[in-house]
């Protein structure tokens, strides 16, 4: 018996989260529906022209956002990440603990430095674009990986953020080979298109030979494989990885199961706010996965939880939707 269902490594960054118009990017020179890297300065520049009051501010990260869902669903996660000992620093460990999620921060051992941030810009469209300055999180390395909490946890959970850096990319090869030499399975999760368009090739280099368990949107199923449809992308991603979840927006998603191809039904919704639904998939998937579903109840879940999630402002559930959702799967 393992004493977590899932260990992620990933960026920890504290989310600012509000409401722009689409002229805001013009105004800005902001490029819409990525995630951008910046420093601090540009970061402080566009925190100047908004409305801070109006923003939501959480613990996010794409990892953070899915071990907090793994928890809020019922599951034991852990979060091997990096903050700062500062005020967002401090905030970040005590949102973390509150959502039940176990983690290696400790308030004696936080480094000098500046926690990460990520603007999060949400359109009328439901579109996200983020603005993040990684700050301290940008030094996570093989050595913040805890490779205790890997061993004790049926699924090892790696951010495709990470990949940005050098040390990042290190620390990801490093987890998953803790993983793999003790029998501990491998998910990994592109996070966004930017990542597999600028960073394919040290991506390729982290799958190695393949991983249990990969997360992909549709866009990102496309650029990594170069295929420009996604039965041709779909074909190829089985290169790479044993099982697979292509999440497809309001359409729902495919799940490969390393047999079959599952599809999976949307859940009608009002799209508000599109951040963090990969992130909410991948955690109400997980936690079936690691909960005795089959992989066809886990993708229903899935699909429940991240249809909730665009249905309302910010990537989390309440605790009390957590569990309502749960109760429809199993009535
Ligand atoms: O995937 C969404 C997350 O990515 C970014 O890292 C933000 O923190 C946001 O919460």
């Amino acid at each position: 018996m393992k004493k977590y269902d899932v260990t992620g490594i990933g960026n920890a960054l504290v989310d600012i989260e509000f409401k722009v118009k689409d002229q805001f990017f013009a105004d800005n020179d902001v490029e819409k529906g990525l995630m951008t890297l910046v420093d601090e300065d540009r970061q402080n520049a566009l925190m100047a022209v908004i409305n801070t009051e109006e923003a939501k501010k959480q613990c996010g990260g794409s990892a953070g956002n899915t071990v907090i869902a793994i928890s809020q669903f019922g599951g034991k996660s852990y979060y091997s990440c990096k903050v700062a000992n500062d005020e967002l620093g401090h905030f970040y460990m005590n949102d973390m603990k509150d959502a039940g999620v176990s983690h290696n921060l400790n308030e004696s051992i936080l480094a000098e430095g500046i926690t990460g941030k990520c603007l999060v810009m949400v359109t009328e469209d439901a579109e996200r674009t983020m603005n993040t300055f990684l700050g301290i999180t940008e030094t996570y390395s093989t050595a913040d990986v805890d490779e205790a909490a890997i061993k004790d946890s049926q699924y090892l959970y790696i951010e495709g953020y990470l990949i940005t850096s050098e040390n990042g990319k290190q620390a990801m090869k490093h987890a998953k080979k803790v993983a793999e030499e003790n029998g501990v399975k491998v998910a990994m999760t592109f996070s966004d298109p930017a990542m597999v368009k600028y960073f394919g090739e040290p991506m390729t280099e982290v799958i190695g030979a393949s991983v249990d368990l990969l997360f992909a949107n549709e866009e990102e199923a496309m650029i990594f494989t170069g295929k420009d449809n996604l039965l041709d992308a779909r074909e190829e991603l089985k290169k790479v990885a044993k099982h697979f979840v292509i999440t497809q927006g309001k359409n729902g998603a495919m799940i490969f199961d390393g047999d079959t191809f599952i599809d999976i039904e949307p859940y009608a919704t009002t799209a508000i706010d599109s951040n963090g639904a990969g992130d909410m998939f991948a955690g109400a998937f997980m936690y079936g996965v690691t909960n005795g579903h089959s992989y066809a109840s886990s993708g229903k879940l899935a699909s429940m939880a991240s249809s909730k999630i665009v249905s309302q402002f910010g990537p989390r559930l309440q605790w009390h939707e957590a569990k309502d959702i749960l109760a429809k799967l199993n009535p």
